[in-house]
């Protein structure tokens, strides 16, 4: 993890589940200059007072000059958002875009033509800078750069480069999404407790607790996943029963290739 010194000045276009989620990691890192371009009051909410707030990107403050300019609006708003940040490419401002499916080429496009962007995918646990982040850097793109945008990434969390951009489209419907998924698993496993007869807040307390007590088990365990499984699976126990239903071929196995391939797919049809 990087120290707060080194943060750039940052510009965020977009501050709403993702785009909030890593102005959260930034300002606790304590970045000194963080202006948000935002149109909902609401989302911005919970960052007053703690960097400049602007409802659209003409009422960004005259004289600033980002070193970095994170583009985070939902893909669909890419064509209507980017065109008014042009003039920070111009002032050699690095793009940062954590937007799913939108191609370096059509970012740079957008924004003028000359703009150098690093293509991002961030997830949420970025807001506790427990975040991973897989990162293309476009063409153009110096080591400065790139190290520049490390620097902004590893703050929220781990950090991978990719030598392909294809790469993106998995990456974002593993651990783009990835969260989701596991907090659907929070979600079905209190329904389930509660459904054997717990009480719903004890059912709702050991869910969280056990999704996010095993998490941190693998965080800090060198084991395999599948051998901290084992652990838990004693011969001919319960668990042993539990699994049968869950790895049943048809079952999580095939579930999550398809699940999987699914937003895949969907990551490349949002490039169009
Ligand atoms: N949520 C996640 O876990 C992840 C999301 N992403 C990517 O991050 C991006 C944002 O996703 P998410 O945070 O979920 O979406 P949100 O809708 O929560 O955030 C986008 C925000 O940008 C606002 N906005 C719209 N137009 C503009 C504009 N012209 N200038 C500035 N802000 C604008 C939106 O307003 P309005 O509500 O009116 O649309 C909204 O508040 C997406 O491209 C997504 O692919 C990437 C990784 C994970
Ligand atoms: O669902 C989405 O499209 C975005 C990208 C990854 C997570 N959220």
């Amino acid at each position: 993890m990087s120290m707060a010194a080194s943060l750039p000045a940052i510009l965020l276009v977009g501050c709403g589940k993702m785009g909030g989620a890593m102005l959260e990691g930034w300002l606790e890192q304590g970045v000194s200059q963080a202006v948000v371009v935002e149109p909902h009051a609401e989302a911005v909410a919970p960052f007053a007072g703690r960097g400049a707030v602007c409802a659209s990107v003409d009422a960004i403050p005259a004289g600033f000059a980002p070193a970095v300019v994170v583009l985070a609006t939902k893909p669909q708003q890419a064509e209507a958002a980017l065109p008014g940040c042009a003039r920070f490419a111009r002032a050699g401002a690095l793009f940062v875009s954590v937007m799913a499916g939108k191609t370096v080429a059509g970012m740079t496009g957008l924004l003028g033509g000359s703009a150098l962007v690093v293509r991002a995918m961030p997830n949420t646990p970025a807001a506790v800078r427990q975040g991973f982040t897989a990162a293309f850097a476009g063409p153009g793109v110096t080591e400065a750069q790139r190290a520049l945008a490390d620097t902004l990434l590893s703050a929220v969390g781990e950090v991978a480069w990719l030598e392909e951009e294809a790469l993106i489209d998995p990456v974002t419907a593993v651990s783009g999404g990835g969260p989701a998924y596991v907090f659907l698993l929070a979600e079905v496993l209190e329904k389930a407790a509660i459904e054997q007869g717990l009480p719903p807040a004890l059912a709702r307390r050991m869910a969280r607790r056990t999704v996010s007590g095993s998490g941190a088990l693998l965080a800090a365990s060198p084991l395999d996943a599948a051998q901290l499984r084992i652990n838990v699976t004693s011969p001919k126990g319960t668990t042993e029963r539990a699994l049968n239903v869950l790895m049943a071929p048809e079952a999580w196995p095939r579930l999550m290739s398809e699940a999987i391939a699914a937003a895949t797919a969907r990551s490349r049809e949002l490039a169009g």
